[in-house]
């Protein structure tokens, strides 16, 4: 006898709803979780975390599998399931991403200045150490298919992508897994490096693995960069209110040899003991971690290096791109040999094994010097190549063998140096050909020039650059001219636009060359292989450095940059290869001088790691 008026609700397809209408009229929250349920839910959600640090132990494959179904369990809009996801396992992958979150980090550093320490401290080391990468990509499907649901929010495939994400880092942190999300890349670099087809975006790459840290606050908030906004200042009512709270003004976007990752974690583990606050150490914390990555072991007390100076001619000096004479190239090589030099002082106060060897000069090999001459100087690189296939070779062989001597007398590390009059415009053409840039970002005043000198300089490189370029034009890593972030600097932009121009290393270091360059390449190669730390100097050495990357990109994880060059390239050329230096004092002398000033830097930070005491040895109480 019932009075409602109302027509009878059609009932609801079978299988889709066994509950009954007077069973929700009678209890409308009978659709949810038990208490305690509904508390671990919100405890999961509370406690997920970013986390970088991770433990070498594998994951479950069972578990792996449960945060990937979690992750695909998540809603799309008309059902589209847009969320492709890539499990990394290779070392080699991992190693190649983080060099290229590594770059972008530097990067960005630089774009907040006042932030800069921030944006160094973002720990990307999670790439390689976590077991397991997930690429997290969306896949936009053929332009203009009907998506139900979708037609007037096109973005609506990323927003459902990035509910599997938040899915899958919720169920990791229930298995007590943790995820790092890394956003420090380039769509496009990590598009190559994982194949991913033009349609489909990379959206996120999520560390995955045994967390090596348990953080109760947001690693961010702890860093003081920023803090949770209050509810109230993100939750309106009825209407938007235009009016942002203080707190969401304030509230900055934030935007070969394997490493030995057990050394790396003993090494950590070792320093958050140390009686001191956990990180306090700052750049040497990353450094000691570095060290024990390559050798096994932290720095020793006090480290012995092999030195390795290089020196040679270039035969584009006849165009004035120094203030010098190539004769004063062995000149400074005799000086150093003598011990009148700065290297030769610096070596022999730290009771280091100093090798200066003529790879190249002009003038005859002076006393002491090793005679190592495979020319004599190069040829003028804005005429012809520079060097030949066969002195490229040899000089690669040269230097390998000569840091091979050097390794055999049981140093702890390599400190690589040069000396050659122009070479900082040999330099500066290596750069630009490696990293597809100009001379008006790669030049500078090398050993003094003045503006017209620099002008000159500047000629002399790009004309070189030219006729390279029509050599050989690298196909690989060359960024669409529109593919620099719309916020990234004008140099980012030039950057993006030169790289058409990149050339591979083989053929930047044969046409622009530098003898001594292409010995340092091969010396830096052979001390990574005998895992060896490769102290890298000035502007010559880092680029030097880089084209040995090029060839075997291995090589980068045992480098270790002493410090920043007054000449502007290097800073680019050590944003390439994600180093950063320990030193900045505007030094632009070279022959390994940097190298071996940054040396007691080092020996200090492994004096601190092997003998300060813990906060138990030292009685002092941890943190609250
Ligand atoms: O190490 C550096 O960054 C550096 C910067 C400027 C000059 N140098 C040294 O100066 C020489 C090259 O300068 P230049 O002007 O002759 O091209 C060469 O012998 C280098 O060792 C070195
Ligand atoms: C004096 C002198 C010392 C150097 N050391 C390395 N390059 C050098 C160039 C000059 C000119």
């Amino acid at each position: 006898m019932s009075s409602d008026p109302r027509p009878p609700r059609p009932a609801t397809p079978a299988g889709f709803d066994p509950s009954r209408a007077a069973e929700r009229a009678a209890d409308p929250t009978g659709w949810r979780f038990p208490e305690a349920e509904r508390a671990s839910v919100y405890r999961v959600i509370a406690g997920r975390r970013d986390i970088r640090r991770f433990r070498p132990d594998p994951v479950p494959e069972d578990a792996l599998e449960r945060i990937l179904a979690a992750a695909h369990q998540a809603p799309s809009v008309g059902l589209m399931q847009p969320w492709r996801l890539i499990v990394v396992r290779e070392l080699e992958t991992k190693l190649a991403l983080r060099r290229l979150a590594q770059r972008e980090r530097l990067r960005q550093a630089g774009k907040f200045p006042d932030r800069t320490s921030h944006f160094l401290d973002q720990k990307i080391e999670g790439i390689v150490e976590a077991p397991l990468g997930i690429c997290v990509c969306c896949d936009h499907g053929e332009p203009g298919a009907e998506v139900l649901g979708r037609g007037t929010i096109p973005e609506t495939d990323v927003y459902s992508a990035a509910c599997a994400i938040e899915n899958l880092w919720l169920a990791a942190r229930a298995e007590g897994l943790g995820i790092g999300w890394v956003s420090f890349y380039r769509p496009d670099d990590l598009r190559s490096l994982l194949e991913i087809p033009a349609r489909v975006d990379p959206m996120a790459w999520l560390c995955v693995g045994w967390p090596d840290e348990r953080p109760v606050r947001p690693g961010l908030e702890a860093a003081g960069w920023s803090s949770r906004m209050p509810l109230a200042d993100v939750v309106m009512e009825e209407r938007w209110q235009e009016s942002a709270p203080p707190s969401a003004q304030a509230a900055p976007a934030i935007a070969q040899a394997a490493p030995d990752r057990a050394a790396a974690i003993a090494a950590r583990d070792r320093s958050d003991q140390l009686a001191k606050p956990t990180g306090s150490l700052g750049a040497l914390e990353t450094l000691i971690e570095r060290w024990a990555s390559i050798t096994g072991a932290p720095p020793p007390s006090r480290p012995r290096a092999g030195v390795l100076v290089a020196a040679a001619d270039h035969g584009h000096v006849v165009h004035g791109t120094s203030l010098f004479d190539a004769a004063v190239s062995a000149q400074v090589a005799g000086a150093a040999a003598r011990g009148q030099s700065a290297v030769g002082v610096l070596a022999r106060r730290d009771g280091h094994e100093l090798l200066i060897a003529d790879v190249g000069l002009v003038a005859p090999t002076p006393e002491g010097v090793r005679a190592a001459k495979l020319a004599s100087g190069t040829a003028d690189m804005t005429a012809a190549p520079a060097l030949t296939e066969a002195q490229l070779d040899a000089a690669l062989a040269l230097g390998a063998a000569l840091a091979g001597e050097l390794a055999d007398q049981g140093v702890d590390c390599l400190a690589l140096g040069e000396i050659g009059i122009g070479n900082t415009a040999t330099t500066a053409a290596l750069a630009g050909a490696l990293l597809g840039a100009g001379a008006a970002v790669t030049v500078g005043r090398g050993t003094g020039l003045d503006a017209a000198g620099l002008e000159r300089k500047r000629a002399v490189v790009d004309a070189a650059l030219a006729r390279a370029a029509a050599v050989g034009v690298a196909p690989v890593e060359a960024a669409p001219a529109d593919s620099a972030p719309a916020d990234s600097a004008p140099a980012d932009a030039a950057r993006a636009s030169d790289a058409a121009r990149r050339l591979d290393p083989r053929t930047a270091l044969l046409e622009v060359g530098g003898l001594e360059l292409a010995v340092l390449a091969g010396a830096t190669a052979e001390a990574a292989r005998r895992r060896l730390p490769v102290i890298l100097d000035g502007y010559a050495v880092a680029t030097a450095a880089l084209a040995a990357v090029g060839l075997d990109p291995a090589v980068a994880e045992s480098l270790i940059a002493s410090h920043r060059s007054a000449e502007p390239g290097h800073a680019l050329v050590l944003a390439e290869l994600g180093l950063e230096p320990l030193l900045d004092l505007r030094l632009r002398l070279g022959e390994a001088s940097g190298a071996l000033l940054a040396l007691p830097v080092i020996a200090s930070a492994g004096a601190l790691h092997r003998e300060m005491g813990t906060f138990a040895e030292a009685s002092i109480d941890g943190p609250r």
